[in-house]
């Protein structure tokens, strides 16, 4: 593995508060790995940190075999950054602002090509105060793009936007990664990462709480089937649930929710059952975990853990 990005016992604290609280990852040339996590986690810290803008408080961080922030001047032009809050001189316009970030950067791109590429090529002579919020986003990503980066660190870089905007820019990022580009993204949009990832972790409290492919993560959560049964019947009526697969079961107001690892075999044996024995199952839902439950439970998990 070329690894691109490595953190080994990471961590950052701001006076006596511990932001993040060593973490460890890698990240191979050419991948996408995703930050995730709830409010407050530590993706901003930690991105800061890989991007060379802080020094740690403890552990180390390594981009394309450098210390980020000590050999900054080796680093820094290898490495594309999009912050989660750009500050651009409002008076300027579009192009102005991409020529003169042009204008610090080596071997940047010409400011046509970067605005194309975030489809900004018809705002080129509008005022930056005068774009919308989801306009400044793609500015953002404009400026990161210029200098042909090796490795991409995007800060939330779709919040704001509108479903077609995000959708470009994902095209965008997925087309930089098929030019072989690393991509360190933060995102509160779990799609964005089901959609780009090849790796995530989930942040929670300054620490990584899993990582891992997204199915990974997602398989190490149960499947749900829920249905109602009728008035008549009961929950003691069907087989005997282990053997079906269920590792979970409640019965709630006359709803039934099974949980199960083997989604398939569970809901064959269920819907068989009804079939011979004429049961209607009302309002049935079948649903396989998904990355959205994976990270609700880590969050709740997670806490419940702390106020034991
Ligand atoms: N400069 C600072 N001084 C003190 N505390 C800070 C500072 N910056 C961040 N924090 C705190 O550190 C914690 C982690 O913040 P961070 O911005 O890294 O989280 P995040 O995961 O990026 O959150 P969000 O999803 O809300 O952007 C938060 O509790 C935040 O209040």
């Amino acid at each position: 593995m070329n690894t691109v990005i490595e953190t080994v016992g990471l961590k950052r604290s701001y006076q006596d508060f511990d932001a993040v609280r060593g973490i460890d990852f890698t990240v191979a040339r050419g991948e996408l790995f995703a930050l995730l996590g709830t409010n407050g986690a530590g993706k901003t810290s930690t991105l800061e940190l890989l991007e060379g803008q802080a020094v740690p408080s403890g552990g180390t961080v390594k981009v394309l075999g450098r210390d980020p922030f000590r050999d900054r001047a080796a680093v820094r032009h290898r490495i594309g950054v999009m912050l989660q809050e750009g500050g651009f001189p409002p008076e300027l316009t579009v192009l102005e602002t991409v020529r003169m970030w042009a204008g610090c950067t080596s071997g940047a791109r010409p400011a046509d090509e970067a605005l194309a590429l975030t489809d900004l090529s018809g705002r080129s002579k509008v005022r930056v105060k005068q774009l919308s919020g989801g306009e400044r986003r793609r500015l953002d990503l404009a400026l990161a793009l210029l200098g042909r980066p090796e490795v991409l660190f995007l800060d939330e870089p779709t919040t704001g936007l509108d479903a077609q905007s995000r959708r470009d820019t994902w095209d965008l990022i997925r087309e930089l990664k098929a030019q072989g580009t690393t991509v360190l993204l933060t995102t509160h949009y779990l799609e964005e990462a089901e959609q780009l990832a090849d790796r995530l972790a989930i942040m929670h409290k300054g620490l990584i709480a899993t990582t891992g492919r997204v199915e990974d993560v997602v398989s190490e959560r149960p499947s749900r089937i829920s249905f109602q049964l009728p008035q008549d019947r009961f929950l003691g009526e069907l087989p005997p649930l282990a053997p079906m697969g269920v590792t979970r079961h409640s019965n709630e107001g006359g709803t039934v929710l099974l949980e199960t690892r083997d989604l398939q075999r569970t809901a064959t044996e269920l819907l068989t059952w009804a079939h011979h024995t004429g049961v209607a199952l009302h309002a049935l839902d079948v649903r396989s975990a998904s990355l959205e439950e994976a990270f609700m439970e880590i969050a709740k998990g997670l806490d419940e853990e702390e106020t034991r």
